[in-house]
């Protein structure tokens, strides 16, 4: 997968070098460019910004720079006939779920535009959905300063379902939201901490029993904590023991 990374903050996105994602870069299973969108500009000032047409406060990003940036990212995509995923980080886009995750890391090449300011002329969006599939992308109902923590967030959650990319698929498989329900708890030695020993269950060498035990923990967890995740799960993902819980 090629990823390409459009920012005026590159040394923000220097976190994708590091462990898993920076491993896989390293074994040519991810293709991350990050690049200056300053680059991108052709005054001496480099500028990116300017006022807002009608007013209010702060500054805009300028469409040209995002258009010659967005372009080098179709090199070679247009003759393929491919058409890149434009993921662009926004408070007012669809939210970034797991299941976002699992269909980008379908994807061949993902584009992503890190806005700062108040945000990117609009109609480099629309410029944009001539070439790309354009996803204002938001990552939940907080504001940030600018797009580079989404992306960070984004990579890593979308990079590390790329087959290859995580030693142990397995792993993959009983986390958080793959199911629907959040994941349960966790313990590792010494078996008695601080007067706090562990669930005597999963001493017990019954896997039935500790299979048993880590589902109900899940639906506990998710009932208590999520109980909106409870109202969306598919009714096929419980089986009749959960419904007895
Ligand atoms: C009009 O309201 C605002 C307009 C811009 C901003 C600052 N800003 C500039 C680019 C940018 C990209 C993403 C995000 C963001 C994404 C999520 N989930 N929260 N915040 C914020 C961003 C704040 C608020």
């Amino acid at each position: 997968m090629r990823i390409d990374v459009f920012s005026i903050f590159p040394e923000y996105l220097a976190a994708l070098d590091l462990s898993l994602i920076g491993k896989a870069r390293q074994d040519g299973l991810l293709d991350v460019r990050v690049r200056d969108l300053r680059d991108f500009t052709d005054d001496r000032h480099r500028t990116v910004d300017d006022t807002p047409y009608g007013g209010g406060a702060g500054m805009v990003m300028k469409p040209e720079p995002w258009a010659q940036a967005l372009g080098t990212a179709l090199d070679g995509a247009a003759e393929e006939g491919a058409r890149p995923t434009l993921i662009v980080p926004s408070p007012a886009g669809e939210v970034f779920t797991q299941q976002t995750a699992y269909e980008l890391a379908a994807e061949d090449h993902l584009v992503f535009a890190c806005g700062r300011y108040e945000g990117i002329d609009e109609r480099v969006l629309e410029w944009a959905g001539e070439h790309f599939d354009v996803r204002p992308m938001s990552l939940g109902d907080y504001v940030l300063n600018g797009g580079e923590v989404a992306v960070l967030a984004m990579v890593e959650a979308i990079g590390r379902l790329v087959p290859g990319v995580v030693g142990n698929p397995e792993s993959l498989v009983e986390e958080s939201h793959s199911d629907g329900l959040l994941e349960y708890p966790v313990y590792t030695k010494p078996s008695q901490w601080r007067e706090r020993p562990i669930p005597e269950v999963l001493l017990s060498g019954n896997h039935a029993k500790i299979a048993r035990f880590r589902r109900d923990e899940q639906l506990r967890r998710t009932s208590e904590r999520r109980p909106d995740l409870i109202a969306r799960l598919d009714p096929s993902t419980l089986d009749k023991a959960d419904k007895a819980t």
